[in-house]
């Protein structure tokens, strides 16, 4: 049995990883969160793109514990914005987590932004690196329109505001969706989809 540890201090974000890792049905692998390991500091998220700060994360998690390690760095790319918040996304009001704050900033910044131009996409990169220092990137993208205030309880984050294209989500933010639908379009969904069969074969 190998153990991967996933490393996100935003519970949220971290119960979709699980989510769809168990779903996938990896045997041999186990998966433990922070909470199961000892606190190690964190490193700042200096990254300037998705992929950078998943290896920033995912190289910490797996030299402070010496496992298998797995981080997602994610955010919203608006197209009015030119590709921002970005990286920038978990802070983008400048408190870092705050929600509410994030998106009511965001909705005031596109106010003006006529509903053919509010296109947008979710980003998350999820980063694989082992003791050895072996390192696996993937990406994963969700396109979708931003709403003009938010709707629904479920999920975390831009959820409220976001409208996946996809005709499946008939016009429901993803916060208006269920859990599994979120997966099964969601940018982390399909950036892990590309992870599962490497992490298969560290099961070996
Ligand atoms: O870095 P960790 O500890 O994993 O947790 P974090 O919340 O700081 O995560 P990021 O640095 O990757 O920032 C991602 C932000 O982008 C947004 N985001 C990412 N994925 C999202 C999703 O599926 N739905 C809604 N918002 C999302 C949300 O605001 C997140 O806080
Ligand atoms: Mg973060």
């Amino acid at each position: 049995m190998s153990t991967v540890l996933v490393a996100s201090r935003n519970a949220k974000k971290l119960a979709e990883l699980r989510r769809v890792l168990d779903g996938a049905g990896i045997t041999g692998v186990d998966v433990i969160g922070l909470d199961a390991v000892a606190e190690y500091p964190e490193e700042p998220e200096t990254g300037a793109t998705f992929e950078d700060n998943a290896l920033i994360k995912a190289v910490a998690g797996a030299r402070a514990t010496g496992m298998t390690c797995l981080a997602d760095d994610s955010g919203l790319s608006v197209d009015a914005l030119n590709g921002m918040p970005g990286v920038l996304s978990a802070r983008w009001s400048g408190r870092h987590g705050d929600d509410r704050a994030n998106n009511d900033l965001l909705l005031a910044q596109i106010g003006d932004v006529p509903d053919e131009r509010r296109g947008a996409a979710f980003v998350s990169a999820c980063a694989l690196v082992t003791p050895s220092g072996g390192q696996t990137v993937v990406r994963g993208e969700w396109r979708g329109t931003l709403l003009r205030a938010p709707r629904g309880d479920n999920g975390f984050g831009y959820d409220p505001l976001f409208v996946p294209d996809d005709d499946v989500a008939a016009g429901r933010s993803s916060a208006e969706l269920s859990a599994a639908e979120k997966d099964s379009l969601s940018h982390r969904g399909k950036a892990l989809a590309q992870l599962v069969p490497v992490l298969r074969s560290l099961a070996g």
